[in-house]
């Protein structure tokens, strides 16, 4: 029964040993199913023409062809020592003696792409404070800067909020086609230099965008799959109203506006990959899933792949 499993595993890891659907199979993953401890001398069969035999001393003969009959050499016999006298580093390379071929360091599968992640949602829902806790807990991620033409709040910092540039500097980007996406929110531009993702993607950084509902519709237009765009939502429409009063950057007629914004913006969540509910007094909990979900999209077996 052992032999057996030996020899259906044996012949599926020598095509390829390390292909993660045959992990389990590996004969240097299971070693209970060694082959010294079976009784027979057995024939396997591996790939088209190799064929292996195991004694019941643990040797291996492996030959060129496929009938053990055929080959008037005789085989190459290659002892397999247990992994118990002679350590991992002796079996591993007894096992490439027997295969006749070093085991590979290469990666099995290649790094996963830079991953580009459009984060949206209604004003005041918590988008700038996720994104800031993001980039604190997570390595090789960067937020990009977004260029805007509305005045600095109290706080803000040039360069690490927003680029603030004046209304003409920003025609001027638009002009040179420097913006990936732009709009024109309450009367203030907004837009996303392209320079500078390109720059973060080429040293393997995955990617964050912030952008209001418009500008996510736009980008999607733009990137379509090869980007992961995730809403970011209250609990409640009274959770949200209760945040924007409390951040005390409103006027009452932009507190009425953008209430009345974001009841139509929820109407868009069918356009997004996930959903996050950044609930009151939860901020890790929003972060830990979109962590997750950065990290479901990494192991993906069909990379999104953004280019810019
Ligand atoms: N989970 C949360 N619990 C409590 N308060 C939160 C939470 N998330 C964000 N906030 C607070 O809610 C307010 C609005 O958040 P923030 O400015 O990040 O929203 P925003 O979506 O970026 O808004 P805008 O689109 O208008 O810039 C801030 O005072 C922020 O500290």
């Amino acid at each position: 029964m052992l032999l057996r499993r030996f020899c259906f595993s044996t012949s599926k890891s020598y095509m390829n040993p390390f292909l993660p659907s045959s992990r389990s199979t590996n004969p240097l993953a299971n070693s209970r199913s060694y082959p010294i401890f079976s009784s027979n001398f057995k024939t396997l069969r591996l790939g088209f023409h190799r064929t292996k035999s195991i004694s019941s001393q643990g040797f291996v003969s492996v030959y060129s062809t496929n009938s053990t009959m055929d080959d008037p050499r005789g085989p190459e016999v290659v002892p397999i020592p247990h992994p118990d006298t002679s350590g991992r580093a002796g079996v591993f390379r007894a096992l490439e003696a027997s295969l006749g071929c070093t085991f590979s360091s290469q990666p099995i599968v290649p790094n996963p792409n830079p991953l580009i992640v459009v984060i949206s949602g209604p004003s005041g829902v918590g988008k700038d404070a996720v994104i800031k806790r993001l980039t604190e807990v997570r390595e090789n991620l960067h937020f990009v800067v977004t260029a805007t033409s509305r005045a600095k709040r109290p706080g803000e910092v040039d360069g690490k909020d927003y680029f603030f540039v004046s209304k003409e500097e920003f025609v001027r980007m638009i002009e040179k086609n420097e913006l990936l996406e732009y709009a024109l929110v309450y009367g203030d531009y907004k837009g996303i230099p392209k320079q500078q993702i390109r720059d973060y993607m080429a040293k393997g950084c995955d990617i964050v965008l912030r952008v209001d509902i418009q500008g996510a519709a736009t980008l999607r237009r733009i990137l379509r799959n090869s980007a992961v765009f995730v809403f970011l939502v209250a609990e409640s429409e009274e959770a949200l109203v209760k945040r924007l009063i409390g951040r005390k950057t409103e006027t009452v007629e932009a507190l009425l506006m953008r209430v009345a914004s974001a009841r139509e913006e929820l109407r868009h969540l069918k356009e997004f990959d996930y959903v996050v509910v950044n609930k009151e007094g939860d901020l890790e909990g929003s972060v830990k899933l979109l962590e997750s979900i950065i990290d479901a999209e990494k192991a993906k077996v069909q990379q999104r792949r953004a280019i810019i």
